[in-house]
């Protein structure tokens, strides 16, 4: 036998060989999957806000005002909440009465017209894959989830929009797509689940070139599921949602779950470098990532094996992630995959004040203890899920009042100081046992004290709902942004109250009164975390509140990067936060992108970073 070779039954040869042997992997068969958001996303989803058209945060009028989530889908559903509208009368002095409504869905003849020609119509028709022309879904594709588009959808109309969507349902399909709009000089903008929150699928507004919105969602098999190696290789468009359930039905999770997980789509994930809440244990989508298809102008970009790592450079990988759509489209993408947890638990740790609390988390990262997930709320977001809590009836009235006396007068805990930090552990009994001894022990060197299972469950559960207040926050003339960074450990305190400062000082010097600044930490690394702001403020009489906004937050960005923060650690460079790019990548990394795009997309059909 020469190098070790040899002969199975079925005639294969296992080792040495350049012929894989795959009969010992246990392959799962395609999958096609059953999307939960339809083809036509307005059916399920807000035309003109964030997540499902029957959740929505309503005002009820009686003795007490109070709001409630409509819908059945989240566990605060239908339950009032009695306590919000004196906190927004208190923060934004705005009474909820008098609601500036969105307008209504704009008749057809409203959108900008199409410029794509008769000849270019011609040549698309034939490529035999679907296609829309309407208005609505040409708008529905001009846009993520920034304040300014959502502020845009409802009182206003994108200058610009696609000018058609094709809807894509395989990666030949997309090779025969950009082949047709290299010929055209047509321009591509790849859209996935529109969740991103930079502006990046904004169409630019002097762009006289026909643009093709390239709608991935289509695109949504699990190709295969290989047990042997734990991998999956997935179609670019699935949710994560559907993946996730799909997956979860053989025993299997990515782990990687962003806060918007159930609208975004894998594509998307690769293309910003998104970020999980579980990335201690299951990485970022980086981490995730072992194989990935990409189709550019020049043809396709891909590794020809598929192996664990690889000891030749630089990574291209790497020249796919956080490409934005700029590069080229991605349309498969292999994941690691992992069996699921035999334990999830929730737990909840009250800290005398925000500097304890991220103390304990420097800790934990130190000695690599983190659990799947670690968050800092500060005081003012604690005071927030305070104010999110159901009607507790008069025993849990009572009740609160208790652990709040217990709080302030038995352990000394400032309420106006007080910090509550949110933890999610994974695996098996034994290891999340003790996973929380080490995490509660490090907390309790810093003052924090367990505060419970249900408050834990409850912060995490409320992430996936506060994305719907901003909808509610503009009936009642509040503008609200989030925006995130990734700084250094020892400057991560400094930042967030000099962030806090600089805009409470630009909120004073433009006469904005009532305003909301909050953060959390979300991450931890070896080296650093993530913070996580949240800006609101009532615009009043400003003429121009989403603009007043990005200025102020521009301000912000100026601010955190002279502290030592970051561009962004999850949301991307997008259309917001190119001013930033050169001085975060040098001159030499600009050029160095900017001859990648030049080989890749020679004609810039796709849209470019800088
Ligand atoms: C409420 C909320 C919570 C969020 N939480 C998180 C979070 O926890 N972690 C996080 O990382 N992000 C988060 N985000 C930001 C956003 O969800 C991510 O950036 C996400 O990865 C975008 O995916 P998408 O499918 O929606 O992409 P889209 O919005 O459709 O597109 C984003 C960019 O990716 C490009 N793109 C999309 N698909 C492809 C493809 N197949 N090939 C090439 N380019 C493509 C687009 O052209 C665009 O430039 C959040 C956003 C919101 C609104």
């Amino acid at each position: 036998m020469i190098n070790e070779e040899k002969e199975n039954s079925a005639g294969n040869i296992e080792n040495g060989s350049s012929k894989l042997n795959q009969d010992n992997k246990k392959f799962q068969e395609t999958i096609n999957v059953k999307s939960v958001v339809p083809k036509y996303r307005q059916e399920l989803l807000k035309w003109n806000g964030w997540g499902y058209k029957d959740c929505r945060f309503e005002v009820n009028a009686g003795d007490v005002t109070s709001i409630s989530l409509t819908g059945n889908r989240y566990p605060i559903a239908g339950k009032n909440l009695p306590h919000f509208e004196g906190w927004v009368k208190n923060t934004f002095n705005v009474d909820l009465v008098n609601p500036t409504l969105s307008q209504a869905l704009p008749e057809e003849d409203k959108y900008p017209k199409t410029l794509l020609i008769a000849e270019e119509l011609v040549r698309i028709v034939r490529l035999n894959i679907p296609y829309s022309l309407r208005g609505v879904d040409r708008m529905l594709r001009a846009h993520g989830q920034t304040l300014h588009d959502i502020f845009t959808l409802r009182n206003g109309m994108f200058e610009r929009i696609p000018d058609i969507v094709l809807w894509p349902t395989c990666h030949e399909e997309v090779e025969k797509i950009v082949e047709l709009a290299n010929e055209l000089n047509i321009a591509i903008l790849v859209f996935g689940g529109g969740t991103a929150v930079s502006g990046a699928v904004e169409c630019p507004v002097n762009e006289r070139r026909t643009i093709i919105s390239l709608d991935t969602s289509q695109m949504n098999k699990i190709l295969w599921v290989d047990e042997a190696n734990l991998v999956a290789c997935i179609e670019s468009g699935i949710i994560g949602q559907d993946l996730e359930r799909e997956l979860k039905a053989l025993g299997y999770t990515t782990g990687h779950e962003p806060d918007s997980y159930e609208f975004s789509s894998l594509g998307g994930w690769v293309a910003t470098r998104a970020s999980g809440m579980k990335k201690n244990i299951y990485g970022n989508i980086e981490d995730l990532l072992v194989h990935v298809k990409m189709v550019t102008s020049k043809g396709v970009l891909e590794k020809n094996c598929q192996v664990p790592r690889l000891s030749c450079g630089p990574d291209f990988n790497h020249i796919v992630l956080g490409s934005e759509g700029s590069l080229g489209v991605i349309t498969e993408v292999i994941l690691k995959i992992r069996p699921l947890p035999k334990c999830t638990r929730y737990g909840s740790i009250v800290f005398p004040n925000f500097e304890s609390g991220v103390q304990t988390m420097r800790q934990v990262a130190k000695w690599r203890c983190q659990p799947a997930s670690i968050r800092l709320m500060d005081n003012e977001q604690f005071k927030f899920g305070m104010i999110l809590k159901p009607d507790a009836g008069l025993i849990g009235s009572l009740i609160d009042i208790l652990k709040k006396l217990y709080l302030t007068k038995i352990k000394g805990f400032e309420f106006d100081k007080l910090c509550v930090m949110t933890l999610l552990f994974e695996g098996d009994e034994k290891q999340v046992k003790e996973q929380e001894k080490r995490v509660y022990d490090i907390a309790g060197e810093f003052g924090g004290f367990p505060a419970g299972e249900t408050n834990g469950e409850r912060g995490y559960m409320l992430t996936f709902v506060i994305a719907y207040l901003r909808d509610i926050a503009l009936e009642y003339r509040i503008v609200a942004e989030s925006f995130e960074t990734s700084v250094p450990w020892d400057r991560a305190i400094s930042l967030c109250a000099n962030v806090k400062q600089r805009i409470a000082q630009e909120c004073r010097d433009l006469s904005i009164r009532h305003f909301l600044i909050s953060c959390r930490v979300t991450q931890t690394y070896d080296a650093g975390c993530v913070i996580y702001f949240y800006f609101a403020f009532n615009h009043g009489d400003v003429s121009d509140p989403v603009a007043t906004h990005h200025q102020i937050e521009s301000r912000a960005r100026d601010e955190i990067i002279a502290c030592g923060g970051s561009i962004s650690h999850h949301h991307g460079v997008g259309k917001l936060r190119t001013k930033w790019y050169p001085q975060t990548v040098s001159e030499v990394g600009v050029s160095l992108y900017n001859a990648t795009k030049n080989e890749l997309d020679p004609k810039i059909y796709l849209r470019r970073i800088i």
